[in-house]
């Protein structure tokens, strides 16, 4: 079993008459991404303080790695490494002059870690240029460059990806996704939308109005999310037969509900309900089925996509 570096039971947090989190267990753990994805207002960034203790819970507990006094998770908290919220930058400074404040204020002696830390994150080469002149990609970068500066074991990210445009997305990707593989760093990414975060977490935690609704992996989500003919009939196995035999494709998989997933033939359904019904199989529902990742998510929430309702 996996290493667990961060437990939440029942974790809520309280603003006067908001509830922002509530009873929310949740474990986190070593080696793994994960996205933890939720509409604007869901609670992501409120979970993250509490996680980095720049804000404290009403009620509930948290614990990192396995410590929960107060005096303790301060101590543990120095092995995270956190961007939550925009970074300050300072716009007329070169991006090593910006790590070097953050070095200065956040008392760590080893100098060269500044060189390395740039390097690692792809901003080695930015020299004397101000980082007015960078790109938002390069700018989020070197925000989870100074999250790295205390070399941690748990990166925490909020939005990290928001704004990007695709190529800025892809550069934070390759990025999170080395440290992962390289350093075995365990990440915790927040994000509104979770076709951001696919392909670079390997863990889905959904959280709606203060509450997780779902945790999920992702060969999971891709499964729930592939497009493919939903057959029912009652007579399930002689089906199957008849796709193997007479449209020579074992490309399908029976699901608990009965319900056989065709994951061939998509844009041919005609040819799917001709072979089943000349095999005299009685059809009850043929039908194209599997949500876009974000149609995913809304159907989750309950929510629409554009004034579309989601799919079931
Ligand atoms: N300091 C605060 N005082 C009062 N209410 C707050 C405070 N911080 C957050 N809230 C409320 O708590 C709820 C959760 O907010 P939170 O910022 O955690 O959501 P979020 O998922 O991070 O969304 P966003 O992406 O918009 O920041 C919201 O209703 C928000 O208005």
């Amino acid at each position: 079993m996996s290493a667990v570096i961060l437990e939440t039971r029942s974790l809520t947090k309280m603003y006067r008459q908001t509830t922002a989190l509530e009873h929310i267990d949740l474990q986190i753990e070593k080696g793994k991404i994960y996205g933890f994805i939720g509409q604007n207002g869901a609670g992501k960034t409120t979970f993250l303080r509490l996680v980095t203790g720049l804000a404290f819970p009403t009620s509930g507990t948290l614990a990192l790695w396995g410590k929960s006094g107060m005096k303790e998770l301060q101590e543990q908290r120095k092995r995270i490494g956190c961007m939550i919220e925009t970074p300050a930058l300072f716009p007329t400074m070169t991006a090593y002059q910006n790590m070097e404040v953050q070095r200065i204020q956040r008392g760590i002696p080893d100098k060269q870690v500044i060189e390395k830390t740039l390097e690692l994150v792809g901003l080695g080469d930015t020299g004397r240029k101000n980082v007015r002149n960078f790109s938002l990609g390069m700018r989020q970068r070197l925000g989870i460059a100074i999250a790295l500066l205390n070399t941690p074991e748990f990166l925490i990210l909020d939005e990290p990806i928001n704004g990007l445009d695709p190529a800025g997305i892809v550069e934070v990707r390759n990025l999170l996704k080395s440290l992962n593989k390289e350093y075995g760093m365990t990440i915790l990414i927040s994000s509104h939308i979770l076709e951001e975060l696919y392909q670079t977490a390997s863990e889905f935690i959904l959280i709606d109005k203060g509450r997780i609704i779902e945790e999920i992996p992702e060969h999971e989500l891709n499964e729930r999310c592939k497009r493919h003919i939903a057959v029912k009939t009652a007579d399930v196995q002689k089906a199957m037969l008849v796709l193997e035999e007479r449209l020579h494709t074992d490309n399908f998989k029976l699901m608990p509900d009965d319900t056989i997933r065709l994951y061939d033939y998509l844009n041919d359904v005609e040819k799917v309900a001709a072979v089943l019904s000349d095999a005299h199989i009685l059809v009850t529902g043929l039908s194209i089925s599997g949500d876009t990742l974000e149609d995913y998510f809304l159907g989750k929430i309950g929510g629409t996509n554009n004034g579309k309702s989601p799919k079931s």
